[in-house]
């Protein structure tokens, strides 16, 4: 597989505060890598020295496996979104795309109407931008971003501030970019969404990378629990599962949760064990942890070990 970015040994310090710390990280031809973090964890800075914006204090950056070095051509394969893009307001979504076109020098005629359809805004580009939706003006953002066909996206927050239609239609977006082999590395606090598009997501904590997984190593890891709704009482209820092994905890909403392997396999033992107490079940079912949770987790457990 194509190693498309890289960095080795990212830090970045400002005013002796260290802000990413050794930060490696690699991204493949036509992956998805979604980049985690709570606010303030680096996620901005990383980008920002991916794309050269800013110096890091020591480490390196290779796209497509050259060096990242002032004027060494790399940016005509790299299209970013970094912060709401700017749009002028009164000139049309093609006015906007035209202008834009001019400005980074690109000779082809056609690349403004086939990146107005690549993003699906056939029917706005006559719309002014400061009549579009925010999807639509995240649209044309996007659009500014591919115009030029890079082979590798770069975007910080995409669907900040965007409904939930918006949201659907980057993500589809997005996808079939990368299903066209460009890799896209994309940082979101949106972190369900993350779970749905991401091939791979990395996950950042005060300026250090914790972690690093697929797609598909993350639906393995993530912890499954058994709800069990019983009519009467459930702390008498717990009591009868703690006698058989079964460590259970009570939540908000009077239902327990046992997080044991056992009995997420084989709820139908606790469905037994509790009849055979007498006890009438009204709820039994496994479900899967949040990407929320599952990530607030992982930063919980390493704050412990500072
Ligand atoms: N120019 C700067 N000078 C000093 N500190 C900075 C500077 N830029 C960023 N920082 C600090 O670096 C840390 C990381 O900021 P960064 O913007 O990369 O985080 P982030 O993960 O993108 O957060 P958010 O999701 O809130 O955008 C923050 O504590 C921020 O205050």
């Amino acid at each position: 597989m194509k190693e498309m970015i890289r960095t080795d040994g990212l830090t970045k310090e400002y005013d002796g505060k260290t802000i990413l710390n050794d930060v490696s990280l690699t991204v493949n031809r036509g992956e998805i890598y979604g980049f985690l973090g709570l606010n303030g964890a680096g996620k901005t800075t990383i980008i920002r020295i991916l794309l050269g914006m800013i110096k890091p204090t020591s480490g390196e950056v290779y796209l497509m496996g050259k060096k990242l070095t002032k004027g060494g051509g790399l940016w005509n394969h790299v299209g970013y979104i970094v912060e709401v893009p700017y749009a002028y307001p009164g000139f049309t979504v093609r006015e906007n795309l035209k202008l834009y076109a001019k400005l980074r020098g690109i000779q082809d005629r056609k690349a403004v109407d086939s990146v107005i359809e690549k993003v699906h805004l056939d029917d706005y580009a006559e719309t002014k931008a400061k009549d579009l939706s925010l999807g639509n003006a995240q649209k044309l953002g996007l659009a500014k971003a591919l115009i030029h066909h890079p082979e590798i996206l770069i975007l910080d927050e995409p669907t900040n501030a965007l409904d939930p239609a918006g949201i659907v239609a980057v993500r589809e977006l997005l996808k079939s970019l990368s299903s066209e082999g460009v890799t896209i590395f994309i940082s979101s606090h949106i972190l369900e969404e993350m779970s749905r598009l991401a091939s791979r997501i990395g996950i950042i904590h005060r300026g250090t990378l914790l972690q690093e997984i697929s797609a598909h190593e993350f639906e393995n890891l993530r912890r499954k629990k058994l709800y069990v709704g019983v009519r009467g009482t459930a702390t008498w209820a717990g009591e009868q599962l703690a006698k058989a092994g079964y460590k259970a905890s009570i939540t908000g909403d009077g239902m327990l949760e046992v997080l044991d392997e056992r009995a997420v396999r084989h709820p139908e033992r606790v469905s037994r064990l509790l009849a055979d107490a007498g006890i009438p079940l009204y709820l039994l079912s496994v479900v899967e942890e949040e990407l929320e949770s599952y990530f607030l987790n992982t930063v919980r457990r390493n704050s412990s070990k500072e």
